[in-house]
């Protein structure tokens, strides 16, 4: 049921080794049937894949999936808050996100009783894919989130809180005016061997939206300036504006394929 999480910080071309992470992961639309699925955009789509639940705990996908479907809806209500906070409208987001391909993961730090190799972190700098992520974090803390002057800020455990990040969706639609969070998980304190749980839930829209920059009231582009890349990233910005003719559906794929490879 788990595997090498591949290296998240691949994603925004950083050579880094395996993130110390196993992962469960399942997909808003990976209990539909084949052809509900393939509707969903291309055989080889990662969220045309089917759902694996283990048998064991009972009662396991039950839960997931109506924690999925309020993940959901609330990811559907921050959408409508979000195109009301950019002037646009509270449905202008509809018929781009009515078909979501949304997943939602599971990742497991486990226990760390070797070195980590350098470079290595529980899981490396790298901005979501999505619209949004809704983020629950147990309180081991260890997640961080770049700042613009340069350093990374601890991002505290706060009971009953979820942590929200901006995805690169966000940052296409606005032309960079919202940035999407670059963020990394680092390890615990030598000696210190305790796990860590997270559950993201990534809102993706359809996978065939148009992600081209919309006009925004008060103009697009960037109102603040841009975060400083994590060295080596290649030079520019960590999320650079996709080229003509990318969709949700694409960049993810793609992302995926540069974790993984
Ligand atoms: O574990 C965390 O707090 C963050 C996880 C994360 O950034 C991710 O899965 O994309
Ligand atoms: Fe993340």
């Amino acid at each position: 049921m788990s595997y090498s999480a591949g290296s998240v910080a691949k994603g925004i071309g950083l050579d880094t080794p395996p993130d110390l992470c196993e992962i469960f992961s399942a997909n808003v639309l990976g209990d539909l049937d084949t052809e509900g699925r393939r509707r969903a955009g291309g055989d080889s789509a990662p969220w045309t894949r089917v759902n694996v639940w283990p048998g064991d705990p009972a009662g396991f996908r039950p839960v997931w999936l109506a924690y999925m479907r309020a993940m959901e809806a609330l990811s559907q209500d921050l959408m409508r808050l979000f195109g009301l906070a950019l002037g646009l409208g509270e449905d202008f987001f509809a018929d781009r996100t009515d078909a979501p391909v949304s997943t939602v993961v599971a990742n497991y730090y486990y226990p760390q009783t070797v070195p980590p190799l350098p470079g290595q972190l529980r899981k490396g700098a790298h901005t979501d894919w999505g619209n949004l992520t809704v983020l629950h974090q147990d309180d081991a803390g260890g997640l961080q989130v770049r700042h613009r002057d340069g350093g990374w800020r601890d991002v505290p455990f706060v009971p009953g809180s979820f942590v929200i990040n901006i995805g690169d969706m966000m940052a296409f639609w606005t032309g960079g005016r919202w940035v999407s969070t670059l963020h990394r998980v680092v390890n615990p304190v030598a000696g210190r061997t305790g796990a860590r749980l997270s559950i993201p839930f990534f809102h993706l829209p359809n996978h065939d939206a148009s992600v081209d920059p919309v006009p925004l009231p008060g103009g697009s582009g960037p109102s603040v300036p841009p975060v400083p890349p994590v060295q080596p990233v290649p030079a520019g910005e960590p999320v650079a504006p996709p080229g003509e003719g990318m969709t949700p559906g694409r960049w993810y794929a793609e992302k995926m394929a540069a974790i993984y490879a």
